[in-house]
Protein backbone atom coordinates (compact mmCIF):
# COMPACT_ATOMS: atom_id res chain seq x y z
CA UNK A 1 0.00 0.00 0.00
CA UNK A 2 1.24 3.09 -1.31
CA UNK A 3 1.35 6.29 1.04
CA UNK A 4 -1.53 8.97 1.05
CA UNK A 5 -1.76 12.72 -0.22
CA UNK A 6 -1.40 14.15 3.38
CA UNK A 7 1.62 12.22 3.57
CA UNK A 8 3.04 13.03 0.45
CA UNK A 9 2.17 16.79 1.51
CA UNK A 10 3.82 16.04 4.78
CA UNK A 11 7.03 14.71 3.22
CA UNK A 12 7.24 17.82 0.64
CA UNK A 13 7.00 20.37 4.08
CA UNK A 14 9.97 17.94 5.62
CA UNK A 15 12.05 18.57 2.71
CA UNK A 16 11.20 21.96 1.82
CA UNK A 17 10.67 24.02 4.68
CA UNK A 18 12.55 25.57 7.44
CA UNK A 19 12.04 24.18 10.66
CA UNK A 20 10.43 26.57 13.21
CA UNK A 21 9.83 28.71 10.10
CA UNK A 22 5.83 29.07 9.62
CA UNK A 23 5.77 31.27 6.87
CA UNK A 24 8.33 28.60 4.65
CA UNK A 25 5.68 25.38 5.49
CA UNK A 26 2.62 27.63 4.35
CA UNK A 27 4.62 28.67 1.06
CA UNK A 28 5.65 24.49 0.91
CA UNK A 29 2.01 23.28 0.94
CA UNK A 30 0.90 26.02 -1.71
CA UNK A 31 4.22 25.09 -3.88
CA UNK A 32 3.13 21.65 -3.34
CA UNK A 33 -0.53 21.89 -4.07
CA UNK A 34 -0.10 24.11 -7.35
CA UNK A 35 2.97 21.58 -8.56
CA UNK A 36 2.23 18.94 -7.47
CA UNK A 37 -1.03 17.72 -6.44
CA UNK A 38 -4.23 19.77 -5.53
CA UNK A 39 -5.46 19.25 -1.32
CA UNK A 40 -8.14 20.98 -0.05
CA UNK A 41 -6.37 23.68 2.06
CA UNK A 42 -7.70 27.03 2.24
CA UNK A 43 -4.44 27.91 -0.05
CA UNK A 44 -2.68 31.28 -0.48
CA UNK A 45 -5.27 33.57 -1.73
CA UNK A 46 -8.23 32.70 0.46
CA UNK A 47 -4.85 32.79 3.45
CA UNK A 48 -4.71 36.33 2.82
CA UNK A 49 -8.34 36.95 3.69
CA UNK A 50 -8.07 34.76 6.56
CA UNK A 51 -5.12 36.29 7.81
CA UNK A 52 -6.35 39.88 7.77
CA UNK A 53 -9.33 38.49 9.59
CA UNK A 54 -6.74 36.89 12.68
CA UNK A 55 -5.02 39.63 12.96
CA UNK A 56 -7.93 42.41 12.91
CA UNK A 57 -9.54 40.03 16.01
CA UNK A 58 -6.31 39.19 17.11
CA UNK A 59 -8.30 36.28 19.33
CA UNK A 60 -6.77 34.81 23.00
CA UNK A 61 -8.82 31.92 22.04
CA UNK A 62 -9.20 30.74 18.59
CA UNK A 63 -10.90 27.01 17.50
CA UNK A 64 -10.39 25.53 13.70
CA UNK A 65 -13.27 22.92 12.85
CA UNK A 66 -11.69 20.29 10.29
CA UNK A 67 -7.80 20.81 11.16
CA UNK A 68 -7.11 18.29 7.64
CA UNK A 69 -2.89 19.06 7.21
CA UNK A 70 -2.77 21.77 9.76
CA UNK A 71 -2.35 24.31 7.12
CA UNK A 72 -4.91 26.42 8.01
CA UNK A 73 -3.90 25.96 11.61
CA UNK A 74 -0.61 27.16 11.26
CA UNK A 75 -1.78 30.06 9.47
CA UNK A 76 -3.88 30.99 12.16
CA UNK A 77 -1.45 30.09 15.00
CA UNK A 78 1.54 32.26 13.26
CA UNK A 79 -0.79 35.46 13.59
CA UNK A 80 -2.01 35.00 17.24
CA UNK A 81 -0.39 37.02 20.03
CA UNK A 82 1.28 35.85 23.15
CA UNK A 83 -0.31 33.48 25.25
CA UNK A 84 -3.22 33.33 22.91
CA UNK A 85 -3.96 29.89 21.61
CA UNK A 86 -6.03 27.93 18.67
CA UNK A 87 -7.93 24.92 19.29
CA UNK A 88 -8.24 22.72 16.46
CA UNK A 89 -10.66 19.74 15.94
CA UNK A 90 -10.09 16.68 13.55
CA UNK A 91 -11.90 13.11 13.62
CA UNK A 92 -9.56 11.30 11.16
CA UNK A 93 -6.44 9.72 13.38
CA UNK A 94 -4.43 10.24 9.70
CA UNK A 95 -4.97 13.42 8.85
CA UNK A 96 -5.01 14.05 12.66
CA UNK A 97 -1.11 12.64 12.73
CA UNK A 98 0.11 14.47 9.63
CA UNK A 99 -1.52 17.60 10.86
CA UNK A 100 0.73 17.10 14.42
CA UNK A 101 4.17 17.03 12.07
CA UNK A 102 3.28 19.60 10.08
CA UNK A 103 2.22 21.83 13.14
CA UNK A 104 5.50 20.45 14.82
CA UNK A 105 7.71 21.61 11.99
CA UNK A 106 6.74 25.08 12.05
CA UNK A 107 7.36 24.83 15.25
CA UNK A 108 4.12 26.42 16.75
CA UNK A 109 2.79 23.39 18.59
CA UNK A 110 3.04 25.14 21.64
CA UNK A 111 0.11 27.76 20.87
CA UNK A 112 -2.15 24.88 19.48
CA UNK A 113 -4.40 21.83 20.90
CA UNK A 114 -5.40 19.49 18.46
CA UNK A 115 -8.30 17.19 19.91
CA UNK A 116 -8.88 14.28 18.05
CA UNK A 117 -12.64 13.63 17.46
CA UNK A 118 -15.74 14.15 15.77
CA UNK A 119 -16.39 18.36 16.54
CA UNK A 120 -20.17 17.07 18.33
CA UNK A 121 -18.49 15.63 20.89
CA UNK A 122 -15.77 17.77 21.38
CA UNK A 123 -17.56 21.29 21.31
CA UNK A 124 -19.63 20.44 24.23
CA UNK A 125 -16.12 19.88 26.26
CA UNK A 126 -13.98 22.70 25.09
CA UNK A 127 -15.01 24.88 28.31
CA UNK A 128 -13.93 22.61 31.42
CA UNK A 129 -11.05 21.22 29.56
CA UNK A 130 -9.60 24.11 28.13
CA UNK A 131 -10.52 26.86 30.91
CA UNK A 132 -11.78 28.68 28.33
CA UNK A 133 -15.03 31.06 29.08
CA UNK A 134 -15.53 31.87 25.19
CA UNK A 135 -14.24 31.85 21.74
CA UNK A 136 -13.01 34.99 20.37
CA UNK A 137 -12.49 33.19 17.05
CA UNK A 138 -13.74 29.93 15.31
CA UNK A 139 -12.66 29.22 11.62
CA UNK A 140 -15.02 26.30 10.10
CA UNK A 141 -13.28 24.25 7.10
CA UNK A 142 -14.78 20.63 8.12
CA UNK A 143 -17.54 18.66 6.74
CA UNK A 144 -20.16 21.83 5.07
CA UNK A 145 -23.41 20.24 6.13
CA UNK A 146 -22.05 20.09 9.65
CA UNK A 147 -21.48 24.19 9.73
CA UNK A 148 -25.32 24.97 10.91
CA UNK A 149 -25.16 22.11 13.58
CA UNK A 150 -21.92 22.90 15.00
CA UNK A 151 -22.99 27.05 15.12
CA UNK A 152 -26.21 26.11 17.17
CA UNK A 153 -23.46 24.04 19.66
CA UNK A 154 -21.39 26.48 19.59
CA UNK A 155 -24.04 29.19 20.79
CA UNK A 156 -26.09 26.00 23.04
CA UNK A 157 -22.58 25.51 25.17
CA UNK A 158 -22.27 29.03 25.45
CA UNK A 159 -18.64 29.12 23.73
CA UNK A 160 -20.21 32.79 21.90
CA UNK A 161 -20.28 35.94 23.32
CA UNK A 162 -21.00 39.94 21.63
CA UNK A 163 -18.70 40.12 19.14
CA UNK A 164 -16.86 35.98 18.46
CA UNK A 165 -16.25 36.10 15.02
CA UNK A 166 -17.34 33.23 12.76
CA UNK A 167 -14.95 32.92 9.42
CA UNK A 168 -16.45 29.96 7.20
CA UNK A 169 -14.56 28.25 3.93
CA UNK A 170 -16.18 27.55 0.85
CA UNK A 171 -19.36 29.20 1.08
CA UNK A 172 -19.86 29.22 -2.64
CA UNK A 173 -17.67 26.19 -3.62
CA UNK A 174 -18.54 22.99 -2.59
CA UNK A 175 -20.66 25.49 -0.82
CA UNK A 176 -22.41 26.08 2.78
CA UNK A 177 -26.13 27.05 1.29
CA UNK A 178 -28.10 25.97 4.44
CA UNK A 179 -25.12 27.96 6.71
CA UNK A 180 -25.21 31.07 4.35
CA UNK A 181 -29.14 30.66 4.92
CA UNK A 182 -28.79 30.64 9.19
CA UNK A 183 -25.98 33.43 9.61
CA UNK A 184 -27.76 35.83 6.47
CA UNK A 185 -31.15 35.39 8.27
CA UNK A 186 -30.34 35.29 11.33
CA UNK A 187 -30.84 38.94 13.66
CA UNK A 188 -28.11 37.59 16.24
CA UNK A 189 -25.37 37.50 13.41
CA UNK A 190 -23.93 40.89 11.33
CA UNK A 191 -22.19 38.53 8.25
CA UNK A 192 -20.38 39.66 5.30
CA UNK A 193 -19.19 37.89 1.78
CA UNK A 194 -15.46 37.94 1.12
CA UNK A 195 -15.16 37.02 -2.61
CA UNK A 196 -11.84 35.02 -3.79
CA UNK A 197 -11.14 32.27 -5.66
CA UNK A 198 -11.18 28.20 -4.88
CA UNK A 199 -7.52 27.14 -3.77
CA UNK A 200 -5.06 27.05 -6.26
CA UNK A 201 -7.73 27.69 -9.31
CA UNK A 202 -9.92 30.31 -10.70
CA UNK A 203 -12.97 28.45 -9.59
CA UNK A 204 -14.92 31.25 -7.88
CA UNK A 205 -15.33 30.90 -3.48
CA UNK A 206 -15.48 32.68 -0.88
CA UNK A 207 -15.48 33.32 2.81
CA UNK A 208 -18.40 34.53 5.17
CA UNK A 209 -17.22 36.12 8.41
CA UNK A 210 -20.07 36.74 10.75
CA UNK A 211 -20.20 38.63 14.06
CA UNK A 212 -22.23 37.11 16.88
CA UNK A 213 -24.18 39.98 18.46
CA UNK A 214 -25.24 38.30 21.62
C1 LIG B 1 -18.57 15.02 11.58
C2 LIG B 1 -18.34 16.50 11.66
N1 LIG B 1 -17.33 16.77 12.64
C3 LIG B 1 -16.00 16.79 12.38
N2 LIG B 1 -15.18 16.87 13.44
C4 LIG B 1 -13.84 16.91 13.25
N3 LIG B 1 -13.25 16.87 12.05
C5 LIG B 1 -14.05 16.78 10.97
C6 LIG B 1 -15.45 16.75 11.08
N4 LIG B 1 -15.97 16.71 9.83
C7 LIG B 1 -14.92 16.69 8.97
N5 LIG B 1 -13.76 16.74 9.66
C8 LIG B 1 -12.42 16.81 9.11
O1 LIG B 1 -12.34 18.08 8.44
C9 LIG B 1 -11.77 17.90 7.15
C10 LIG B 1 -12.84 17.99 6.13
C11 LIG B 1 -12.96 19.03 5.33
C12 LIG B 1 -14.05 19.08 4.30
N6 LIG B 1 -13.63 20.06 3.31
C13 LIG B 1 -14.06 19.93 2.07
O2 LIG B 1 -14.82 19.04 1.73
C14 LIG B 1 -13.51 20.88 1.07
C15 LIG B 1 -13.66 20.55 -0.28
C16 LIG B 1 -13.14 21.39 -1.27
C17 LIG B 1 -13.33 21.01 -2.67
C18 LIG B 1 -13.71 21.97 -3.60
C19 LIG B 1 -13.89 21.63 -4.94
C20 LIG B 1 -13.67 20.32 -5.36
F1 LIG B 1 -13.82 19.98 -6.65
C21 LIG B 1 -13.28 19.35 -4.42
C22 LIG B 1 -13.12 19.69 -3.09
C23 LIG B 1 -12.45 22.55 -0.92
C24 LIG B 1 -12.30 22.87 0.43
O3 LIG B 1 -11.63 24.00 0.82
C25 LIG B 1 -12.82 22.05 1.44
O4 LIG B 1 -12.67 22.44 2.74
C26 LIG B 1 -11.12 16.53 7.17
O5 LIG B 1 -9.84 16.62 7.73
C27 LIG B 1 -12.09 15.76 8.05
O6 LIG B 1 -11.50 14.61 8.63
MG1 LIG C 1 -11.99 24.49 2.87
Amino acid sequence: TGSSRPQRLLKAVQRNAAKGDPQSVISAIDYFCRHSEWAMNVGDEKGSILDSVVSEVSPTTALELGTYCGYSTVRIARLLPPGASLITLEFNPDYAAVARQVIAHSGLQDKIHLVEGPSGDSIPKLKERFGITSLDFVFLDHWKDRYVPDTKLLEECGLLRKGSVLLADNVICPGAPEYLDYVRNNPRYESRYFQSHLEYTNVEDGLEKSVFLG
